[in-house]
């Protein structure tokens, strides 16, 4: 399996320079001041390269991947909802009645949920993929949160949702999350690949008081201590304190940058998920767009430290993929604009 992980992160391409420099070069043609589009115009000039084609495609079918998993390091107190919860929201996205699907309907967007590690059983239902690795992940305070094996089958998991969704007609992958205790094993990879200590990384995630927080903060430091993460060996890395929803959204994001298709990252689990995507494959960062910045700090770090800059700041920091998703309509105005504006001198306007 690890075999397969090192093929997916290989079939990677750089995203294509002459393109997005194509993108900036039509820009400065469009019937606008230059420049006047603001953040839009690089973002358009990023999807050029992503798509190696300047104009664009203009992404119509966006779709998120909400990957789901349990923690064991939830037993050291570091959430103050139970386990249970994660199944309880995985059926909420499967009768339609989460956050995530009310913004997805929003914005037009499918959601597939992908059940990579919750401990308790789950109802079958259309929307929900089964590739249970495990029922959850250990301890990441006391011992290695999964195996390698089980890393990159979670990884593999992820990036064959991923291509089955781009099969179905899918041209915008969002990252989506669930799994309670999640921000500790996201905060201990955001501190593991930036190389910040554990209290800048870390955050309140669903809610916690100063006394859970800095429990928090000695949870992941022991983590930090006890698995000597290299950076080197990001499969490692993610598999001594990562959570298998994070190894499986590495996977959709590698595998959207295989098949040149933007992927859009949500929150604190998608940016954790971004960086052992990029030690795998570093040019699969050009694939990336930040959706949002949520409020948790190591999100942040996250994207500073993948050089992506958000593209929202709504102050939300829920997870599912609800901030990605928001995202998804400014990505096909970016690109309509540069496929479907005139030019000066198609509407014969002089130029200032
Ligand atoms: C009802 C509910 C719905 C959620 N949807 C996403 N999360 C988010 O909160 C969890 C992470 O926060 P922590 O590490 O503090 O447990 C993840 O499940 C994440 O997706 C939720 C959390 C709850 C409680
Ligand atoms: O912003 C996020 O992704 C987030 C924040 C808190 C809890 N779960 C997710």
């Amino acid at each position: 399996m690890e075999e397969r992980v090192r093929e997916l992160a290989r079939a990677v391409r750089p995203p294509d320079g002459a393109a997005a420099g194509a993108a900036r070069e039509r820009h400065r043609r469009l019937i606008k001041p230059p420049g006047s589009l603001g953040a839009l115009e690089e973002l358009g000039a990023r999807l050029a390269a992503m798509a190696g084609e300047c104009p664009p495609p203009v992404p119509e079918h966006p779709a998120v991947v909400v990957a789901a998993g349990d923690h064991g390091v939830l037993a050291r107190g570091v959430s103050p909802w139970p386990q249970e919860v994660t199944a309880a929201m995985v059926a909420g996205f499967c009768s339609g009645g989460a956050a995530v699907n009310a913004i997805a309907e929003a914005v037009g967007a499918r959601v597939s949920v992908l059940d990579v590690g919750v401990a308790s059983p789950l109802q079958p239902h259309p929307r929900l993929r089964s590739a249970k690795v495990r029922p959850g992940t250990r301890d990441i305070s006391r011992e290695a949160a999964m195996s390698r094996e089980e890393a990159a089958r979670a990884v593999i998991s992820g990036a064959g949702i991923a291509g089955e969704l781009v099969e179905s007609g899918a041209d915008l992958l969002v990252t989506g999350d669930m799994g309670i205790g999640n921000t500790t094993p996201a905060a201990a990879l955001v501190a593991a690949f930036t190389g910040r200590p554990a209290r800048e990384v870390t955050g309140r995630g669903t809610g916690i008081d100063d006394d859970t927080f800095r429990l928090k903060v000695r949870v992941i430091e022991q983590a930090l201590e006890l698995h000597g993460p290299e950076t080197a060996d990001a499969l490692g890395v993610a598999a001594a304190l990562g959570g298998l929803e994070h190894a499986a959204l590495a996977g959709v994001i590698l595998e959207g940058a295989a098949r040149r298709v933007p992927v859009i990252l949500d929150g604190i689990a998608a940016n954790a998920a971004a960086l052992v995507a990029r030690y795998l494959a570093p040019e699969c960062a050009g694939y990336m767009v930040a959706g949002h910045l949520s409020a948790e700090p190591g999100a942040g770090a996250a994207l500073k430290h993948l050089g992506l800059e958000p593209l929202l700041d709504l102050g939300m920091r829920l997870g599912e993929g609800t901030g990605g998703l928001l995202a998804a309509p400014l990505v096909r105005a970016a690109a309509a604009v540069l496929a479907r504006m005139d030019t000066f001198e198609s509407a014969g306007i002089a130029e200032g």
